[in-house]
């Protein structure tokens, strides 16, 4: 679970350009919850992914994640909660490695969930399983050089790599935001089936109201910091998309 309790977050304060991105916000996401959060441009969403994430601290406030305070803890020491995803398909992955390797460099950093290293052969028939399962054809293509594959196959892999670790928490950055259609739409659904499968608690923030409407059991509108709507999974469910749409008219 995640709490973040009366956190602001203000940039640049005392000077000309003070910017209050997070006002006093009150949010808690349950255990296996998938959150979407949508809004404006500089309404506030990649400040609250980047405050849960530590890549900033807030100017006040406290962030819990299952109880423990990590308000003050920098990015790299929440890192055994968290796996995150941004819209360049080109970060988080070593491009001169081949796909079996950028997989090993992860399993090393990280205790993979069900893949440990072991033998050689036994790790690559594992890494190839589980590659399977994106229905990309990718289980074959171990062998080729990451920066040969398409921003939508890394994008996939990535997420299926940063899940794999032991973490509970994933973060979602507009990941589909940089892909065509077709690539866009099979990053959604890999990040879904694995939120489920590995019952991850989860953040997306995206532009794309469609994605909006189809993914997540929440969702909330920010505006100007502060959490403009918030509907829980039953009312998301009876959401119409038009009424979304209606939320930025
Ligand atoms: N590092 C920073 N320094 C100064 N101001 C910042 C910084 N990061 C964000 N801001 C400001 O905080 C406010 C919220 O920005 P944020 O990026 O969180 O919005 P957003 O909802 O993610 O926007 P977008 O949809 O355009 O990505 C904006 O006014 C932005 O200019």
């Amino acid at each position: 679970m995640i709490r973040l309790t009366d956190i602001s977050k203000t940039f640049n304060k005392g000077q000309p350009n003070e910017v209050m991105a997070i006002d006093a916000l009150d949010l808690t996401i349950a255990a296996g919850e998938y959150l979407v959060i949508v809004g404006s441009n500089g309404s506030g969403k990649s400040t609250l992914l980047n405050l849960v994430a530590g890549s900033i601290l807030p100017t006040s406030g406290t962030i819990n994640f299952d109880g423990e305070d990590v308000t003050r803890l920098p990015d790299h020491r929440r890192s055994k909660w968290i796996a995150r995803v941004f819209q360049n398909p080109l970060s988080g992955t070593a491009p001169d490695l081949s796909i079996i390797d950028n997989f090993r460099l992860a399993a090393l950093r990280t205790g993979h969930k069900g893949l440990r290293i072991g033998v050689n052969d036994v790790f690559k028939a594992r890494v190839r399983e589980k590659i399977a399962t994106l229905n990309m054809g990718l289980e074959i293509k171990t062998g080729q050089l990451m920066g040969s594959l398409s921003g939508g196959q890394r994008q996939a892999l990535t997420l299926l790599m940063s899940v794999m670790d032991d973490c509970n928490i994933l973060l979602l950055d507009e990941p589909s935001a940089a892909l065509d259609p077709r690539s866009a739409d099979i990053v959604m659904r890999t990040a879904d089936s694995l939120i489920k499968q590995f019952n991850l608690t989860a953040m997306l923030v995206t532009h794309n109201l469609k994605d909006a409407y189809t993914y997540g059991n929440r969702i909330i509108q920010m505006s100007e910091g502060k959490v403009l709507h918030d509907l829980s999974a039953e009312q998301k469910a009876g959401l119409m998309q038009n009424d979304l749409f209606g939320w930025f008219s």
